[in-house]
């Protein structure tokens, strides 16, 4: 049985809970979830969340409890993790904004809110290397990737601005693939 943490300090939380259960079922694993909103429970995991919500306060949140040192020791022991929009800001190498505390995982430059405001928010059919149909992707204030380094796989692009890449067991998204019933990303990122 898999243990998958959910970082729950902020933003959302059930609907990856719900996408990870359901990938492991298409893909013959059980999985139980844990909520992640203190230290001690990320080092008992084998695969890691990190949702979308708000950066900045995500960043300072996991600062606050610890729990950035303990994602970053559980990127750096090859564990697969899966960090989406704001996730992805948190991750990158820079997001270009002093109050996000990156944690360096991704060796990506974001730019925060590149696709507009919430208003601005939109669902595109997403070509995504390594699933075979495009993929309902939702971009909500979401960022866009600027600059990769040379271990990072682009896996998707809106504009020709890359949405979707992979750095080893990393996985990190612009949009929300926990909003749609399509659990193909999380799939891609720990099952396959
Ligand atoms: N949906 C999201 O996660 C939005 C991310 C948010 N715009 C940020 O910069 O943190």
């Amino acid at each position: 049985m898999l243990k998958a943490g959910v970082i729950a300090v902020q933003g959302d939380v059930a609907e990856h809970a719900d996408a990870v259960r359901r990938a492991a079922d298409r893909h013959g694993e059980s999985c139980t979830v844990e909520i992640v909103r203190t230290a001690g429970v990320v080092p008992d995991c084998d695969l890691l969340l990190l949702p979308g919500g708000e950066s900045t306060t995500i960043s300072r949140l996991l600062a606050d409890e610890g729990i950035d040192e303990e994602i970053r020791a559980f990127a750096a022991a090859g564990k697969p993790m899966l960090a989406t929009c704001a996730g992805l800001i948190v991750a990158s190498s820079d997001a270009k904004d002093d109050r996000v505390a990156t944690l360096d995982l991704l060796d990506v430059t974001v730019d925060r809110n590149a696709f507009g405001r919430q208003a601005d928010s939109f669902e595109t059919a997403l070509d995504v290397t390594g699933l075979d149909s495009p993929f309902p992707a939702v971009f909500i204030r979401a960022p866009a990737i600027d600059e990769v380094g040379p271990d990072v796989e682009v896996l998707a692009t809106v504009d020709g601005r890359p949405v979707a890449v992979r750095q080893g067991a990393i996985l990190g998204t612009s949009f929300h693939p926990e909003l749609t019933d399509d659990s193909r990303i999380h799939g891609l990122a720990f099952f396959e």
